[in-house]
């Protein structure tokens, strides 16, 4: 059986919820996975809500618990919806927690509810997500954010990846460059064969401009260097279709109809390639708010996480959907097993050399 280990994340927010929500769906209770967090804070998330819950949630007495309690004076500062450092430190001890057991060879993979970036701030740590304290802790520096979901309509899988992540959007066109965009396309490249098992993609990569510039005259990235990028990184995989740079407002159309359905359009990408943070999430929440799931891609080990955040507005009502969660939590074992087969053919090719 594949190991997870589950970091409840903010507990001021609804990630203890949506994880005792995700362990009361029977096919994720058979994983027994291992909660990391504290006990305490489980319990009462579960004896506030469980009177109240629009849906079932299960009792943390009776689940796998790596207990890391807070200290008892800050515990009492934590409130639903109220996000402070006290939070911020409990989730961050966490997630550390988490990568910790998982580096020394306990979990296959980390599956992260959602933590406040503010929260973390308040409390010292200077991240600017989960994504970059997995990437630290695993020692890589390259790596990055993908999302992935699969259609409840047509079965079709949606991936897509931010070639930049959580940076004020006027820093965006300082950093995206041709070397940035290589170190992306090659993290693409090798998820879709290793994780998804697919050999030969077409990828479709987003413009920067409206119109994909417009040959010039609605902004000169596509013109100056991304179309000279282009015709570089075909040559260099070969056995990639690349497509761009598609103007950004239509490239995810025949993305909704494949999502939404009732047939999938001829001629779909297998994946997207997102200049920036909203031009890839606008679609994918649009689409799969409620499916999408969030995997750091170039890390030793799978981590995965639900699209959404610590949505402290609805926090302690009872109210928080599960789903994407449940999504997260099938997708860490999905991408491992994959990963896992993968791994078996390059042995097994290896020794036939
Ligand atoms: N994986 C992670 O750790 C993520 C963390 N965040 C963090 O979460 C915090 C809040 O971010 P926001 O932009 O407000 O996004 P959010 O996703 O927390 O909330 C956006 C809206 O969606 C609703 N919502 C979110 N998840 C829901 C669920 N499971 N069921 C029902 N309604 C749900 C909320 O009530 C809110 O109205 C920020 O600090 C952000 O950095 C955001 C995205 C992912
Ligand atoms: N918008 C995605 C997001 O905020 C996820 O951040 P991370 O904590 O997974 O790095």
């Amino acid at each position: 059986m594949i190991r997870l280990a589950i970091s409840i994340g903010d507990p001021a927010g609804i990630g203890p919820e949506v994880v005792l929500k995700a362990l009361a769906d029977p096919a994720v209770a058979a994983l027994r996975p291992v909660l990391v967090g504290s006990r305490s804070i489980l319990s009462r998330t579960y004896a506030q809500l469980q009177p109240r819950s629009s849906q079932p949630i299960a009792d943390p007495a009776k689940l796998r618990i790596l207990d890391i309690p807070i200290d008892p004076l800050l515990e009492r500062s934590i409130h639903w919806g109220v996000e402070n450092a006290a939070a911020g430190a409990a989730s961050f001890t966490w997630l550390d927690a988490a990568l910790a057991a998982t580096a020394a060879g306990r979990f296959a993979g980390v599956v992260t509810a959602p933590i406040s970036k503010a929260a973390w701030h308040s409390a010292g740590h200077a991240f600017p997500g989960q994504t970059e304290v997995c990437a630290e802790r695993a020692g890589v520096d390259r790596f990055g954010m993908a999302f992935v979901g699969r259609s409840p309509q047509t079965g079709w899988k949606l991936c897509a990846l931010l070639a930049t992540t959580h940076i004020p959007l006027h820093q965006v066109p300082v950093v995206l460059t041709a070397e940035l965009l290589d170190r992306k396309l090659d993290l693409l490249v090798t998820m879709l064969d290793r994780d998804l098992g697919i050999t030969h993609p077409t990828i479709a990569i987003a413009g920067l401009n409206p119109h994909s510039g417009e040959g010039g005259q609605l902004g000169t990235e596509e013109r100056d260097w991304l179309i000279p990028w282009l015709a570089q990184a075909r040559n260099r995989y070969p056995n990639a279709t690349l497509r761009g740079p598609i103007p950004p407002d239509t490239m995810w159309v025949t993305a909704g109809q494949a999502w939404f359905g009732p047939t999938l359009p001829a001629g779909l990408p297998d994946a997207y390639l997102a200049l920036y943070h909203d031009q890839g999430l606008i679609p994918v929440k649009l689409m799969a708010f409620d499916r999408a799931v969030n995997t750091t891609i170039g890390l030793p080990f799978v981590r995965t996480s639900p699209d959404h955040g610590t949505a402290f507005d609805i926090a302690g009502q009872g109210i928080a959907n599960p789903a994407s969660m449940i999504e997260a939590i099938h997708w860490a074992i999905e991408l491992t097993e994959t990963r896992n087969q993968w791994r078996d053919r390059v042995v097994a090719a290896a020794h036939r050399e």
